[in-house]
């Protein structure tokens, strides 16, 4: 069985390589970066150490690697893969789009079996986004013939990998901790699954939680652990002011969620701990501008802050500590982060409510943007 993983980054090599490949995969990564890919090819296998005291290490071995530019060899790749994944970045997914929709229709050309490619991205429904690019490439007739031959199972997936600072530009560290759940009702029935997976009919609680928990959460202490001039997450914890903000961020989204999922309260809590004590790991050094990257993506409408802020206003709720992460978004001015770089230019020639209502979505007279705008000015 072959898969063919887009991204061979942290979470492609520490999260789903290793998954695929201890579950009987032959693992391709297709990748644009000519020295990860070289390395791969070269070397064939790679190291996974897991960062707890067992300092345990896992080798994946019998993987290979493709270039993600050759478009040739990617339409081939996907011809022939009995599953894809990726862990490219949401932005991203738009630009692998035309080799998945070439290796389709090379596949119906020959007769192929079916097949799923699941995106293993931090977004709500990033497979189906995925899908979408894919079937705008396509003519009315072949996405009819497509969407017998493939399907796209949306999927959450939650592993803390940092940037990897090692010799072995292939070696990975990851935590012990790992989560991954898809969407069963969106694929095709009597499939082989992947060990450690855990398979559901309704995604959506499970994303939630998790997007609305470990995200909004690590975003949190991010954005409040660069505002204090903290370099990594695990000093930002020590920091009595940023436990206090991120426990009351999930505090916020956790009763909303209990709300609406019925999920049981004392398990949400244990749920909030358990988290925040991913997010103190001493043997892992996650460094703040990592976690607070793209603070376009992550004050859009359908992301970790501004999604859930919105449903706990309309639920009547508080969202205080919410919109001072927002804030402190809006205060992200890292200059290596593309994004950041945007976000200070539009909030320096527009204003910071304009910006902030163009970045998620919202009216200037949302209650919302007002209350970020009182805190921002603060
Ligand atoms: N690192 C983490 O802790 C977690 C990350 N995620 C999600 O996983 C995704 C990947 O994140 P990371 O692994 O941290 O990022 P990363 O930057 O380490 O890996 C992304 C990889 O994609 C490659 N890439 C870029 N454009 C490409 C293209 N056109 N074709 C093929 N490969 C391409 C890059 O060269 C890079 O190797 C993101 O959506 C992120 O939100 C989800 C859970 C945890
Ligand atoms: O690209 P994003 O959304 O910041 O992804 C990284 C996030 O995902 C996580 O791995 C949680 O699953 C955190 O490390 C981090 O907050």
């Amino acid at each position: 069985m072959k898969a063919l993983h887009f991204g061979a980054g942290n979470i492609g090599r520490g999260f789903i390589g290793l998954l695929l490949s201890q579950s009987g995969y032959e693992v391709v990564f297709s990748d644009v970066n000519e020295s990860l890919v070289q390395s791969l090819q070269k070397r064939g296998s790679y190291e996974v150490t897991i960062a707890d005291e067992s300092r345990e290490r896992i080798p994946v071995h019998g993987v290979d690697a493709i270039d993600g530019r050759n478009s040739t060899e990617v339409a081939e790749a996907v011809a022939t893969a009995d599953l894809i994944t990726t862990a490219v970045g949401v932005p991203i997914l738009k630009h692998i789009a035309p080799g998945i929709a070439a290796g389709i229709r090379l596949r119906m050309e020959r007769g192929g079996t079916p097949f799923h490619v699941i995106a293993c991205e931090n977004a709500i429904g990033a497979s189906t986004q995925l899908k979408e690019h894919v079937m705008s490439l396509l003519s009315a007739e072949e996405q009819e013939k497509a969407a017998l031959l493939v399907a796209f199972p949306d999927s959450a997936v939650d592993r803390i990998v940092p940037l990897q600072h090692h010799e072995d530009p292939l070696a990975v560290t990851v935590e012990r901790f790992y989560e991954w759940v898809i969407n069963r009702s969106q694929m095709f029935p009597d499939t082989k699954e992947i060990s450690g997976v855990h398979y559901v009919d309704d995604l959506i609680p499970y994303i939630e939680r998790k997007l609305f928990t470990v995200n909004t959460g690590h975003c949190s202490a991010a954005y409040a652990g660069y505002h204090k001039g903290y370099a990594t997450i695990q000093e930002a914890m020590k920091d009595e002011e940023v436990i206090g903000l991120v426990n009351g961020a999930l505090q916020e989204t956790g009763s909303m969620l209990i709300r609406v999922y019925g999920f049981d309260a004392s398990e949400h809590e244990a749920y909030i701990h358990k988290i925040m004590d991913r997010f103190r790991n001493p043997y892992l050094s996650d460094e703040v501008v990592r976690v607070g990257r793209s603070p376009i993506r992550k004050l859009s409408p359908d992301d970790r802050l501004i999604r859930p802020a919105v449903r706990i206003l309309e639920q009547g709720g508080s969202t205080e500590h919410l919109t001072k992460v927002m804030a402190l978004a809006l205060k992200f001015d890292y200059a290596e982060d593309p994004e950041a770089v945007e976000l200070q230019s539009l909030i320096a020639e527009q204003g910071a409510c304009e910006a902030f209502v163009k970045v998620s979505g919202l009216d200037a007279s949302h209650v919302l943007t007002q209350r970020v705008m009182v805190v921002y000015e603060q």
